[in-house]
C-alpha cells in the first residue's frame, strides 16, 4: 500500500487579493500540498487564474509547496508547457475536456509533471479506468466543478470505493464539499488525497481542521491494511 493521507487546501475560497500569504498560511498550518483551481469560463461557468499567477506563486513561495493544478479548462493540451514552465508539479485535467487522454498523459509526463485525471459527477468511473495505470492520481469530483462552498455529493462514494478496490496503490483525490462533516465517508471509501476549501480556509483554526482530516484518513488507511 504505497499511498498516504495528504491534505491539500483549495485556495479558491481564500481572499484572492492575498493569495501568496494565504498559501503560506496553509503550508504553516500543516498542508501537504496546495490545490490550485484553474477555471477558464468555458469548461466551467467561472474564471480564476492561469499560469502567470502560478509563476508568481512559485517565485514567492519557493520550491517546496507541491502545486496540484486542477485544470477546469477546455482544451487542456494548450496549458501543459506553460504550467510546467511556471512551476506546477501535477497537472490534473478533466477526462470530459479532451478527445485524446492518452496523448495528453504522455505530454504531461514529458514536461516533467505528475498526471492527475479528474471526472465530473456525471462521468462514470469505468470511463476513467482504462487510464488508471498510466496516471499518478484520480480525482473524483464530489460537486459539479466551478465553485467552492457547495454541498458534498454522497453518491460519488461508490466511485471512490470501486477505484480503491481495482487500483489499491493509486492516489485517489476527492474535491468539493469535503470537511470535518464529510471526511469519514471519503476515508472509508478509500480516498487518500483530500481537497478542502471553505472548511479549512474559513475556519478559525485551520491547523486543527487539517490535522483532523489527516487523522481520519490515516486511520482508514491503517484499518484497510490490517483487513487485507
Ligand atoms: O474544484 C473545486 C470547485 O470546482 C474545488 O477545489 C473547490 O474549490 C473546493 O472548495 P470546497 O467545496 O471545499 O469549499
Ligand atoms: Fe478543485
Amino acid at each position: 500500500m504505497a499511498y498516504s493521507a495528504k491534505i491539500g487546501p483549495s485556495i479558491l475560497s481564500s481572499d484572492l487579493s492575498c493569495l501568496g500569504s494565504e498559501c503560506v498560511r496553509m503550508m504553516e498550518c500543516g498542508a501537504d500540498y496546495l490545490h490550485l483551481d484553474v477555471m477558464d469560463g468555458h469548461f466551467v461557468p467561472n474564471i480564476t487564474f492561469g499560469h502567470p499567477m502560478v509563476e508568481c506563486l512559485r517565485k514567492s513561495l519557493g520550491q517546496e509547496p507541491f502545486f496540484d493544478m486542477h485544470m477546469m479548462v477546455s482544451r487542456p493540451e494548450q496549458w501543459v508547457k506553460p504550467m510546467a514552465a511556471a512551476g506546477a508539479n501535477q497537472y490534473t485535467f478533466h477526462l470530459e475536456a479532451t478527445t485524446n487522454p492518452g496523448n495528453l498523459i504522455k505530454e504531461i509526463k514529458e514536461s516533467g509533471m505528475k498526471v492527475g485525471l479528474a471526472i465530473k459527477p456525471g462521468t462514470t468511473v469505468e470511463e476513467l479506468a482504462p487510464w488508471a495505470n498510466q496516471i499518478d492520481m484520480a480525482l473524483v469530483m464530489t460537486v459539479e466543478p466551478g465553485f467552492g462552498g457547495q454541498k458534498f455529493l454522497d453518491d460519488m462514494m461508490p466511485k471512490v470505493s470501486w477505484l480503491r478496490s481495482q487500483f489499491p496503490s493509486l492516489d485517489i483525490e476527492v474535491d468539493g464539499g469535503v470537511g470535518p462533516d464529510t471526511i469519514h465517508k471519503c476515508a472509508e471509501a478509500g480516498a487518500n488525497m483530500i481537497v478542502s476549501g471553505s472548511a479549512v480556509i474559513a475556519s478559525d483554526d485551520p491547523r486543527s481542521v487539517i490535522a483532523l482530516l489527516r487523522t481520519v484518513v490515516a486511520e482508514a488507511i491503517q484499518k484497510r491494511s490490517l483487513d487485507r
